[in-house]
């Protein structure tokens, strides 16, 4: 049976971050995106978040980009198209190209109605067997070396499983030498966001002489070739981010040996359906798995919780507690995280109520469609 959706609204919110986030291509601190909410002919509402930044730095895609193609191309699919299940609207969308955070957007919203709609969390939908999930936090690059070592200080005694660092050219062995000596049994782990290239072969091997859980991206976004080879010539596993955008990339760059780890990013991917083919091709192949973050606010952070009960993800992701990120979140009761874990809520969907109060305060336009 069709899912009755009788309306969709797609709000942009923007809400500010409680400390501006800098990663090798730039900082942060306002995060504009889409809520976007389907509701059924019996008033059950599904909810879906948009990850893409304002310009396009972490991927060709932007706040700008997504509203023109979930506005122009994604909202006629929805209605021309009969959806029995959630996995029905990766194939509905596949005539466009690529724009994978535009299409999660309603995506997850169909995951989120069709969980309530079966009266059923979302983590079981999914087939999740987790009910606390581990998880690690992400730390900007700081002004100072002291400033990062007081961060992360900080982020140990709330118990965070692992310490994710951003790295570029200029702030990286040096730093993690001092990190280490700091902190010599802490897990951490480097995020390098494509900064570097093969010409700095020799610097990156130095990296194995930290005892870091994975290098992140450290080469091109768009690259797969570059960094087999720099595998070959590394200790330290290569976890891929930007290149995998598809199980076909995620089975591409393990043949050719790019990476030992994926990060799965449900926007980045094109939606749930996906992440979790992904994440049943890495459990298939024994490749370790774990969700990233985009910033995420509430609803964002929920789908990560429920993706992130899945056995496959073996490695504390970035889905960190509410309040790191904002004074106020737009779901009830936020996303709280105690020595290093989150409890994933049972209750249908994904698990959190909206907060329409807060969801209304940080709304700066609001449209609706008729499905
Ligand atoms: O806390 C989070 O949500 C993760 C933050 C984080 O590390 C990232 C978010 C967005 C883009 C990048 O800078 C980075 C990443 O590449 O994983
Ligand atoms: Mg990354």
């Amino acid at each position: 049976m069709a899912i009755p959706m009788e309306k969709l609204i797609i709000r942009r919110l923007k809400m500010r971050l409680n400390d501006p986030f800098t990663t090798s291509f730039g900082t942060m601190q306002e995060k504009e995106f889409f809520i976007s909410e389907i509701v059924d002919r019996n008033g059950n509402r599904g909810f879906g978040e948009s990850v893409a930044f304002t310009a396009p730095w972490y991927s060709e895609e932007s706040v700008e980009t997504n509203r023109h193609i979930i506005e122009d191309f994604l909202i006629d699919l929805l209605r021309e198209n009969k959806v029995e299940h959630p996995d029905d609207v990766l194939k509905i969308f596949s005539s466009i190209r690529g724009n994978n955070m535009a299409k999660s957007t309603l995506e997850g919203a169909v995951w989120d109605l069709y969980a309530k709609r079966e009266d059923v969390s979302l983590a079981k939908l999914l087939g999740g067997e987790k009910n606390r999930i581990d998880v690690g936090i992400s730390i900007g690059i700081q002004s100072t070396v002291e400033d990062l070592l007081q961060t992360i200080e900080y982020y140990v005694r709330e118990g965070y499983k692992r310490i994710k660092l951003k790295i570029k050219p200029g702030w990286d062995l040096d730093v993690l030498r001092e990190v280490r000596k700091k902190f010599p049994e802490t897990p951490i782990m480097a995020d390098a966001n494509s900064a570097y290239t093969l010409d700095d072969l020799d610097h990156l091997k130095k990296l194995d002489d930290y005892n870091l859980m994975m290098i992140e991206q450290p080469l091109a976004h768009d690259d797969i070739i570059d960094h087999a080879k720099l595998q070959n010539e590394m200790e330290t596993p290569i976890c891929l981010d930007e290149s995998i955008h598809s199980l076909s990339d995620a089975k591409k760059a393990v043949e050719l040996g790019s990476c030992k780890i994926i990060n799965i990013k449900i926007g980045r991917v094109g939606g749930i359906s996906e992440a979790k083919r992904i994440h049943d091709f890495c459990k298939e192949q024994g490749v370790d798995a774990w969700c990233g973050g985009m910033l995420e606010a509430g609803v964002g952070r929920a789908h990560n919780i429920a993706l992130t009960t899945l056995p496959q993800f073996t490695m504390p992701g970035d889905t960190a507690g509410s309040s790191r990120y904002w004074e106020k979140d737009i779901i009830k009761p936020e996303v709280v995280v105690q020595d290093g874990v989150i409890h994933v809520p049972n209750k249908p969907g994904i698990g959190y109520e909206i907060d329409d109060n807060a969801l209304e305060t940080y709304t700066i336009e609001k449209k609706e469609y008729k499905l």
